[in-house]
């Protein structure tokens, strides 16, 4: 008999890989964080003995949910400004906001917060855009959650940095300083093609041939900044970025709602992923992204929240459904995105993009053991014919009741079991007097 740290028995377990499975009373057998083998539960019994045993009765057991897109410190400036579009959101709340009041502190207690919904909704890691981001990198180690941290650049001044020479520099040290770090990984975030010039670009492009990094940019989300950049450059976004060189499987571009067919053939001829934020594009009345038409293509794609200020929930559940409800009602096709394909987005897609496939995105040994169990035993989810059904149409983070991070529980029967929950509202108490006293 081998002995294992833990044992996690579940009625359904969902690896994501092979597509389409669904195992019926299996256990995941779990050693030192990482997955060590998914075997039929009789099997489990005689071969592993585990010092930890959870049984998932009525329970589908899924990979960890990957937020492929946040600003997580923005939890604290959600609900600030509402029932706006991008730019106006943007230029006269947002921004204004973030110049008087982003600090390392801010980042840190807001990105606190956001790892707490996150974990509480299934969300094992989340690809970060923000200031400050070693303070999102500290916040999301002392929450146990693994995070990609984007090393952001604007062309414009902050309480953070000056210039894309001094942003680049400093995300670079606030890498260096955590390199060591297994639950971290780092990405390269220019934040757009309209705050950021071609020099800007281009120093991101030469470090991430450098250091191998990813590079997370808001992409196509307008047809006002499309205009704009015809203005001002005389070609559209995805243009300007494939004669600077940039479109790779590094590029992760972040909403492309609005895209030609043109455009949808570069993005898969060069291999780059697509940051699909349903919500948020429909609360800043952005538009809907062509997701039928990028996933026929092979596109590969994730699921990205956004920033609580234009969603105003973490909640990758509820991006699963509007994902695949919004597809079908824009292609004018029920089949047009199916349960699975958008389970398939909101954990593996979100894990290839980031380069973390190896390590992330699905039950399989060898990979470690994020994991996210959802309980089916209550009579709005029953009966269940098909498990991965309830998870994209039926289920909501409230049915979420144990997560764990490379094997360990981070929640459990519904509660964060290490973040005292009081103590973060009386933070974000702290942090409304003073935005808005
Ligand atoms: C430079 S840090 C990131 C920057 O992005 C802003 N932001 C938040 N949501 C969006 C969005 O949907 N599109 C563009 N920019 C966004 C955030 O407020 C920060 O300033
Ligand atoms: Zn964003």
């Amino acid at each position: 008999m081998e002995v294992v740290d833990l044992l996690i028995e579940a009625r359904w377990i969902v690896p994501v890989d092979p597509a389409g499975v669904v195992l019926e009373s299996h256990a995941v057998v779990i050693n030192d964080g990482r997955i060590v083998a998914v075997v039929p539960q009789s099997e489990a019994a005689s071969c592993f003995s585990a010092r930890s045993h959870k049984r998932l009765e009525q329970h589908v057991l899924i990979p960890g949910l990957v937020n492929l897109h946040t600003h997580a410190a923005m939890t604290l400036l959600r609900g600030l400004a509402d029932d706006l579009p991008l730019m106006e959101w943007l230029q006269r709340h947002v921004w204004p906001a973030e110049a008087q009041h982003v600090s390392e502190q801010f980042v840190y207690d807001g990105t606190l917060l956001a790892c707490a919904e996150m974990l509480r909704g299934g969300i094992t890691c989340f690809n970060d855009m923000y200031f400050f981001p070693g303070a999102a990198a500290d916040a999301a180690l002392a929450s146990g959650m693994r995070a990609a941290i984007g090393l952001i650049t604007v062309d414009f001044p902050s309480s953070y940095a000056t210039d894309a020479d001094d942003y680049l520099a400093k995300g670079l040290a606030a890498r260096d300083q955590r390199l060591e770090e297994p639950l971290l990984s780092f990405c390269l975030a220019p934040h757009a093609p309209y705050t950021v010039g071609d020099g800007g670009f281009s120093r991101v492009l030469t470090l991430a041939e450098q250091v191998e990094l990813p590079i997370h940019v808001h992409l196509h989300e307008t047809i006002q900044e499309i205009e704009e950049s015809v203005q001002r450059f005389g070609i559209r976004p995805i243009e300007r970025l494939r004669r600077l060189g940039m479109l790779s499987p590094a590029l992760i571009a972040v909403h492309a709602v609005h895209l030609d067919a043109h455009e949808i053939e570069l993005l898969a001829q060069q291999g780059c992923s697509i940051a699909h934020c349903p919500s948020s594009n429909l609360k800043l009345a952005s538009g809907i992204a062509p997701l039928a038409e990028l996933a026929a293509k092979g596109i590969n794609i994730g699921l990205g929240t956004d920033g609580a200020a234009s969603n105003n929930r973490l909640d990758l559940l509820q991006e699963m459904r509007l994902a695949a409800l919004l597809a079908k009602a824009q292609s004018g096709r029920a089949d047009a995105i199916k349960a699975h394909q958008v389970l398939h987005m909101a954990t593996l897609g979100g894990a290839r993009a980031l380069g973390l496939e190896a390590r992330i995105g699905s039950i399989t040994p060898g990979k470690a053991a994020d994991l996210c169990a959802v309980a089916l035993d209550e009579f709005a989810l029953a009966p269940c014919y098909e498990p991965v059904s309830h998870l994209t149409y039926a289920v909501a983070r409230e049915h979420v009741s144990a997560v764990w991070v490379a094997g360990r529980m981070l929640v459990e029967n519904g509660q964060l079991i290490e973040s005292n929950e009081t103590g973060l509202i009386k933070l974000a108490l702290l942090w409304q007097n003073k935005i808005r006293p």
